[in-house]
C-alpha cells in the first residue's frame, strides 16, 4: 500500500496520459484505456468517466475469465494506470459475462508446464494480490456471477461487494475440492472480511455459497437483483466518494498493511512453496483430474 500511495504521488497525471496513451474525451463521454502489449488481447475493458473519477474495469476473457498468466499481466498494467491517475479515485471491477465473474486461477496454468512458468504465474497471482488489496482508490467488486478461488479472492480483495441475488451464483474458496491448498494470504483475505471461525470451515470443505448465503455470513455485503448490480455499484461507489480521500486512504492502509507485509516478507519463499507443491505428482494429478471433469460434464 506504502508503494501505490508513492506511485501515486509522484506519477503526474500528464506523464501517465503521455505513456500509456490515454484519450480524453469530453466531461460525459468514457475513456478507453487502450493497452499496448503486443501479446494483450484486451481481456480488459476499462472506462473511466472524467466527471466521476470512477473507472469501471470488465473483465473480459471467454469463455469464463478464469486468471491466466496473459489476464493477470494484463489486469495489473490497467491497474497500475489507474491507480496512478489522479483522476481516477474509484474503480468497479466486474464481468463483461452474465453468470460468470470469474472462474479463478487459469487451471491450465497450472497442469504440465515447468517450474520457470509456474514462477512467473504465481508471481503474477501475488501482483494481482498486491496490486488490488493494496489499492489507493476505492474499490466496489460488482459481482454478476460465480466466483469461485481466485475470482472470489479478487472480489474479496475490493472494500465492498455488491452480488447479484441469483441462488445458482456461488462464491468461495474451493481449492481443496481440487486437492490444493489456498496460500496464507487467500486466507488471511478471507478471515479479514468473514473472521476465523468461518474461514476455517470454509477453507477446509473447499465451500462455495450461493449467493444469499454468502451475504449472511459476511462475505458479500449487498445483493440486488441481477439488472441492478451495476446501477448499486455507482451508488455506492457515490457515497464512498464523498468520505476525503486521504483519511479513508489511511484508514485502509492501517486495516490491510499488516496483512499486505506479511506476504511482501515472504514473496520470494511464497512462490517456492508454489512451485514445489504444484509439481507434486499428486497435485498434478488431482488437478487434472479435476479438469477432466470440467470438460466431460456437458
Ligand atoms: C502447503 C501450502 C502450499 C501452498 C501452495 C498453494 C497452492 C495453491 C494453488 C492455487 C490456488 C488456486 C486458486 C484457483 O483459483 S483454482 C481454480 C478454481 N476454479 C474452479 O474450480 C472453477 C471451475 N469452473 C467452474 O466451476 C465452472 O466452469 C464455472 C462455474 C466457472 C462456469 O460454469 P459453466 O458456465 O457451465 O462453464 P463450463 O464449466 O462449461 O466451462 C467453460 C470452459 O471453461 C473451462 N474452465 C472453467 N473454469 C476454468 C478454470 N478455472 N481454468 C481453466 N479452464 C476453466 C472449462 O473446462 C470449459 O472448457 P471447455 O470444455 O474446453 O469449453
Amino acid at each position: 500500500m506504502a508503494a501505490l500511495a508513492v506511485l501515486r504521488s509522484s506519477a503526474p497525471a500528464r506523464l501517465l496520459s503521455g505513456s500509456f496513451s490515454v484519450h480524453r474525451g469530453g466531461l460525459a463521454s468514457w475513456q478507453h484505456y487502450q493497452s499496448r502489449r503486443p501479446f494483450s488481447n484486451n481481456k480488459i475493458l476499462v472506462e473511466l468517466n472524467e466527471s466521476t473519477g470512477v473507472a469501471v474495469m470488465k473483465m473480459k476473457s471467454p469463455p469464463v475469465n478464469s486468471l491466466s498468466l496473459d489476464f493477470l499481466t494484463e489486469f495489473s498494467i490497467s491497474l497500475e494506470k489507474l491507480e496512478i491517475d489522479r483522476g481516477c479515485r474509484g474503480l468497479i471491477l466486474t464481468s463483461a459475462f452474465p453468470k460468470i465473474f470469474s472462474a479463478g486461477l487459469d487451471i491450465t496454468e497450472m497442469c504440465g508446464k515447468s517450474a520457470e512458468h509456474y514462477a512467473a504465474f504465481w508471481k503474477a497471482v501475488q501482483e494481482m494480490w498486491l496490486k488490488l488489496y493494496g489499492s489507493n482508490m476505492v474499490t466496489i467488486a460488482a459481482v454478476n456471477g460465480s466466483s469461485p478461488a481466485g475470482g472470489c479472492l479478487m472480489a474479496m480483495c475490493c472494500d465492498y461487494r455488491i452480488m447479484a441475488d441469483n441462488p445458482k451464483f456461488a462464491i468461495g474458496l474451493n481449492e481443496t475440492q481440487l486437492g490444493i491448498v489456498a496460500p496464507f494470504w487467500f486466507k488471511d483475505t478471507m478471515i479479514n472480511i468473514v473472521g476465523n471461525r468461518v474461514t476455517e470451515q470454509s477453507l477446509q470443505l473447499g465451500q462455495m455459497y450461493s449467493a444469499p448465503e454468502a451475504h449472511k455470513i459476511g462475505l458479500v455485503d449487498l445483493l440486488v437483483p441481477e439488472d441492478k448490480v451495476q446501477s448499486t455499484a455507482a451508488a455506492v461507489m457515490t457515497q464512498w466518494l464523498s468520505i476525503p480521500d486521504h483519511a479513508r486512504q489511511l484508514t485502509k492502509s492501517m486495516m490491510r498493511k499488516p496483512t499486505i507485509d506479511r506476504l511482501v516478507k515472504q514473496q520470494e519463499a511464497d512462490i517456492n512453496n508454489f512451485v514445489s507443491f504444484i509439481t507434486r505428482d499428486s497435485i498434478q494429478k488431482s488437478l487434472q483430474v479435476y479438469l477432466d471433469r470440467l470438460k466431460q460434464k456437458k
